[in-house]
């Protein structure tokens, strides 16, 4: 394939270092009042809410299943010991992962046959792409190596990392202003300012010459963001006593952390946590 790092990737143009004022903190995005309709925290309550479903709506509509299968297998540890055991029952659970979720590695050929004179972005994930998976989310590191590479990748193309994590939790552990991000799963882009995200959406923020600010935030679902504080609380009232479990918020959407939750808790309860939470809004 033809590299050129002169590519007219709309690449972040300030390259002054990134601060909580830049990347944005939850209502302290921008020195500035941010555009668009507000929404008074009243309206979404007047939703009417659904009632808690049952312990079989959880297995009948595979939202277990499908959590867990969009997880990979983890090594068990015996923490007292820090001994791995069952090491081959993890190694086969991982190979038939991966004849289901097959590596692009494999493919490159393929791939990079396909991309030829076509105009290439690269859009990274952060967990279990660029940092490994470990128990503690806040523990996830990503190495240099990974970060001089991501920043090698960023020369040559448009580059992007789009994560559940909020935005300025995935930019603190990334730390490259060249890239854009997306946090939230895409409902919290920064990009540059020369480079329309949104298509003058209301709820997007683009700098001007007079604000001073060389960035461009698209957040299509702000509207949205009293009624993810309400499903954060409700998340809080239900997890408490289960052992484990970690809960993030952030800013559009929430996480509940499992993973070291016990097993047997967990398939009688994670999934019809989220099933009542979904289910209530
Ligand atoms: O879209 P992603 O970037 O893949 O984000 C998905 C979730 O990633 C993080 O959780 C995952 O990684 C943790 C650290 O390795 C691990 O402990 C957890 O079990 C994984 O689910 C992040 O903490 C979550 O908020 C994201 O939703």
């Amino acid at each position: 394939m033809d590299l050129k790092s002169s590519h007219s990737s709309p690449v972040l143009a300030d390259p002054a270092p990134i601060n909580k004022l830049r990347l944005g903190v939850h209502s302290n995005l921008l020195p500035y009042p941010q555009p668009g309709p507000s929404f008074s925290s009243g309206k979404y309550m007047a939703i009417p809410r659904r009632k808690p479903g049952k312990i079989d709506d959880v297995y009948s509509n595979g939202w277990l299943d499908a959590m867990k299968s969009s997880s990979p297998p983890r090594k068990k540890l015996i923490k007292d010991f820090t001994i791995e055991v069952a090491a081959d029952d993890t190694d086969i659970a991982y190979s038939s992962w991966m004849l289901k979720y097959p590596s692009a590695l494999n493919s490159f050929e393929k791939i990079s046959s396909s991309a030829k004179n076509k105009k290439i972005a690269v859009f990274l994930d952060y967990d279990g792409t660029l940092s490994p998976i470990v128990d503690d989310p806040d523990h996830a590191l990503m190495s240099d190596d990974m970060r001089s590479v991501v920043r090698n990748v960023a020369k040559y193309f448009p580059t992007a990392i789009i994560t559940g994590r909020s935005r300025d939790k995935v930019f603190e552990l990334v730390g490259l202003t060249e890239l854009y991000y997306a946090g939230s799963h895409g409902m919290d882009i920064l990009g540059p300012a020369s480079r329309s995200l949104s298509n003058g959406h209301p709820n997007s923020i683009e700098s001007t010459p007079q604000q001073g600010e060389e960035v461009n935030l698209f957040q299509p679902a702000k509207e949205f963001i009293p009624m993810i504080d309400e499903v954060f609380k409700t998340l809080i009232e239900n997890t408490k006593g289960i052992k484990g479990v970690k809960l993030e918020h952030h800013k559009f959407c929430a996480s509940v952390h499992y993973r070291n939750v016990d097993e047997k808790v967990r398939n009688v309860r994670a999934g019809l946590l989220l099933h009542n939470v979904f289910m209530m809004f």
